[in-house]
């Protein structure tokens, strides 16, 4: 409830700011703490201090300071923020220029905030995000500055092998074959960025790198192959097991979360691998890398040794993480620092020359120099209806015109229905609890998963009118309507669908997996949990913490894919409502989605890019 506190101590701006909700009572406390350890008064100083810390809750990584006026109205606004009494923002520079919370205190060591000059104006950090982003940074350059030994003969030869005409396995794919540039420079590049939206064959490209540094390096070659979440990194192991016997790997590759890959240790803050101490691979893969903060980010490059080969996979126009920072868009936007491994150039020379194909885009100018900074977008879509793919494409490109010509077109993958027009969610609603339930009750928790994963409700919020417990509710009363049962909310039923909501590293079970409660043989209750080819079951009373899951939210979607997606969008008024969550939606259904809401809501939508601030992308001139 922090949003509607207000602090006691704060006086002036700093509480004309928390009064209109811009700035939370945390924001103010941690900027009178700083203002009184350093002994700084100047109230201009406090509030950028103040903005800096609210700019990390809400996920920047620093104050943009040419930007300070966008700080935006939020759910927890309650005047428009343009109204507020703003200092001017050159006196706010001066300010903090000579301000010893950024200089350095008179009274002793403190100096909590960094004002860095880049090539798009100054940024304030909390000091900690500078140290980490500079750790990423100089990470990233270091190991971009020399690349691995490679055979090229015997690179060219498995890159033939491995990447095969769809039509004509008997030679090798035709050029330009984005997926063939990838394995290739994560072959000849100690840091590589594979891009893509889902079903540009992300997956079937890792394992085929995988396959790849086992033919180069021998069968010996240590792999580590995490997610940041248990349930991403279980669709991972269990993509690259499904190709490994094709592909001549390892049939028991794990793969496991990056906490436990850097080893997260109960009750101790400090991971067990890091610069001290590096992590034992020669190789590591990272998928569903947007979802990984600076933080993480930055505790990984420091435990990843120089000569490890690491490649981070992920689709960068999706939601970023819960916490600061959108690592992987950054990543794929800064400015390119390496030379690229000239075995990589003639390798790739036949992939680069080529000119657009029907199936495959050539390499633009633009793509060209990202290539030199070992980072690449897969773009061909292999598992989409073209509707939802151009949809998709729509959205990202802020194309809110498009967007809305293909919701009306009438595409069968695709409709849009005004916010009462609800009866087709009814029918998919009611038929997938139908389908789960009748499999749960003859204790078929195979069928009852898949059929669970049918169709999905996805909303952006929690609470209120357009949120999940509002639409958990409706779905629950429609179920029981049509069915005539109502479940008894304190009891376990077969067909309830589960969601786990904390991490149980000892169960392995973790926050965001799904299941559905299935009626055994002997007429016991278990909870089944989709894990490779057989259902993993247990105790239902054994999950700590779980919730019945008749909707979710899109934030908890993210990894997962279903075969119809209903989006229930909030008015166009919520913060929520951004291109990175309508994309995110949209890209969670395999055959159909759905989108409930208004014109205005798809096109606000749309035209909201989540801005996180961050000094990646940028050329840093000078830091205080
Ligand atoms: N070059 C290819 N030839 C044939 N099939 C392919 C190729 N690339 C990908 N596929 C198939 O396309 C589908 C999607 O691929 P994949 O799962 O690797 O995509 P992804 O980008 O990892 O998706 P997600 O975002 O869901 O993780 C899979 O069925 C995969 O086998």
């Amino acid at each position: 409830m922090i949003d509607v506190l207000v602090a006691q101590r704060g006086k002036g701006t700093l509480r004309a700011f928390n009064e209109a909700g811009v700035l939370a009572a945390a924001d103010v406390h941690v900027a009178l703490r700083l203002a009184g350890l350093g002994a700084e008064p100047d109230e201009d100083v406090q509030l950028a201090t103040a903005l800096a810390v609210r700019a990390v809750r809400s996920g920047s990584v620093c104050l943009d300071l040419t930007r300070l006026r966008d700080v935006g109205a939020d759910e927890n606004s309650r005047i428009d923020p343009a109204t507020l009494p703003w200092p001017d923002d050159d006196a706010v520079l001066a300010a903090l220029r000579r301000s010893p919370l950024t200089t350095g205190s008179p009274t002793g060591p403190l100096r909590p905030l960094r004002l860095v000059d880049t090539d798009s104006g100054p940024l304030l950090y909390l000091d900690r995000y500078f140290r980490q982003e500079q750790t990423v940074r100089r990470g990233l350059d270091a190991r971009a500055r020399d690349y691995p030994d490679v055979d090229e003969g015997l690179l060219v030869q498995r890159l033939d092998e491995l990447f095969r005409d769809p039509a004509d396995a008997s030679r090798p794919s035709s050029a330009p074959d984005r997926q063939r540039v990838a394995a290739a420079l994560a072959a000849t590049h100690w840091t590589t960025v594979v891009a893509g939206g889902p079903g540009t064959g992300k997956t079937h490209t890792v394992a085929r790198i995988l396959a790849l540094l086992t033919s180069l390096h021998g069968p010996g070659v240590r792999i580590g192959l995490a997610a940041p979440t248990g349930k991403a990194a279980a669709r991972l192991q269990e993509s690259v097991r499904d190709q490994a016997g094709l592909l001549g790997l390892a049939p028991d590759v794990t793969a496991m979360t990056l906490h436990r890959m850097l080893g997260w240790q109960r009750g101790r803050t400090r991971f067990r691998y890091h610069a001290g101490n590096h992590l034992p691979f020669d190789a590591i893969v990272v998928d569903e890398t947007s979802m990984v903060s600076l933080t993480m980010m930055s505790c990984l490059l420091e435990a990843v040794r120089p000569d490890t080969r690491l490649v981070l996979v992920g689709d960068p126009d999706q939601l970023t993480s819960v916490d600061a920072g959108a690592v992987l868009a950054d990543l794929v936007a800064r400015p390119v620092t390496g030379t690229p491994n000239p075995v990589f150039v003639n390798v790739a020379a036949r992939d680069l020359a080529a000119a657009d194909d029907p199936d495959e885009a050539a390499f633009g100018a633009g793509e060209r120099e990202r290539l030199r900074g070992s980072v690449v977008r897969l773009s061909r879509g292999r598992r989409f209806g073209g509707g939802i793919a151009r949809l998709a494409v729509a959205v990202r490109d802020g194309d809110d015109d498009e967007a809305m010509r293909i919701l009306r077109s009438g595409v069968p993958e695709v409709s849009f229905h005004a916010p009462g027009d609800l009866d087709a969610l009814r029918d998919d609603v009611v038929r997938s609890a139908d389908e789960v339930t009748a499999a749960a009750v003859a204790g078929d928790a195979h069928t009852a998963l898949a059929r669970f994963e049918t169709h999905r409700l996805l909303c952006a919020h929690r609470d209120g009118p357009y949120g999940v417990q509002h639409w958990a509710r409706q779905a629950t009363e429609w179920i029981g309507v049509s069915s005539g049962r109502r479940p008894d909310p304190d009891r376990w039923y077969p067909g309830q669908p589960l969601m786990v909501t904390a991490n149980d590293h000892d169960l392995r079970i973790y926050n965001g997996d799904t299941g559905v409660v299935v009626r055994r043989g002997d007429d016991a209750l278990v909870a089944a949990f989709v894990r490779g080819k057989d259902p993993f079951l247990l105790h239902p009373s054994h999950l700590s913490a779980v919730q019945t899951v008749y909707a979710m939210t899109i934030h908890r979607s993210q990894g997962s894919q279903y075969d119809t997606v209903s989006v229930v969008l909030p008015d166009e008024t919520s913060s929520l409502l951004t291109r990175e969550l309508l994309y995110t939606a949209i890209t969670r259904a395999r055959r159909r989605v759905r989108i409930i809401g208004t014109e205005d809501a798809v096109r606000a939508a749309v035209g909201r890019q989540v801005l996180r601030a961050s000094g990646l992308r940028r050329t840093i001139l000078t830091e205080s």
